[in-house]
């Protein structure tokens, strides 16, 4: 499998994707944006970073990308694509899932580990963890409040589209284990079809054993293996 990494001006986390997908043996390569999207990917990452210095709205300008169009074609044709952090405003500034990722509660930029609980282990990012596991993965990011109509919430619920949410270090969904002020602490989200998928959490930064921060994001990116 060949997994593209769209790299936009600004983007950062694009070759810390690739390492983590080498290391699970999955081919990746970095794709500039106005190459556009090659025919025969078999992924997509839209990566971390601050793209376009996050003007106007993070991952607004991105999601204008002419490439954006390649890659909800691609998407629609079956094709995995996932969006991390600056990828994940990316993908909802572009309808391929739903929501808006806007400033953190606390109005700063925030760098740490989190907790997230695994809420349906029955997607491709999923399917490595069991219903209810606590894994442990780093967030960076100023606007990650994930926030969504009352009743576009409860569709995701009820169509089973959150992947993960905030929780404490026991699996508890509280205000306290919510970093940054999200809607029922949701961390990732599905698209309508369940390999379309974003999330603020960055597994990249939890899948190389060499850098420390845990292993907990492989499962993620195993979705591409
Ligand atoms: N790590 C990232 O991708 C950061 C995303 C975005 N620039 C923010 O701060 O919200």
């Amino acid at each position: 499998m060949t997994v593209a990494v769209v790299q936009f001006g600004g983007s950062n986390c694009d070759r810390d994707a690739v390492r983590a997908l080498s290391h699970l043996g999955v081919d990746a390569e970095r794709v500039w944006h106005e190459d556009g999207l090659p025919s025969d990917v078999d992924g997509v990452i839209l990566p971390g970073g601050f793209s376009y210095g996050d003007y106007l709205r993070a991952g607004a300008m991105a999601a204008r990308s002419p490439i954006m169009d390649d890659v909800r074609a691609t998407a629609e044709a079956g094709t995995p694509v996932l969006g991390v952090c600056n990828g994940a405003q990316i993908g909802c500034e572009s309808a391929l899932t739903p929501g808006a990722f806007t400033t953190n509660a606390s109005a700063r930029f925030q760098c740490e580990p989190v907790h997230l609980r695994v809420e349906n282990a029955e997607t491709p990012w999923t399917a490595a963890y069991d219903e209810g596991d606590v894994i442990e993965v780093p967030i960076a990011h100023g606007e990650g409040r994930f926030e969504i109509s009352e009743s576009k919430y409860d569709d995701l619920v009820a169509d089973d589209r959150i992947l993960f949410r905030y929780c404490d270090s026991a699996g508890n969904i509280t205000d306290n284990a919510n970093p940054n002020g999200s809607r029922g602490n949701v961390a990732g989200i599905t698209g309508e079809s369940d390999h379309v998928a974003v999330l603020m959490p960055h597994p990249e930064r939890a899948t190389l054993p060499d850098l420390g921060r845990g292993t907990d994001g492989q499962g993620v990116l195993s979705a591409f293996a």
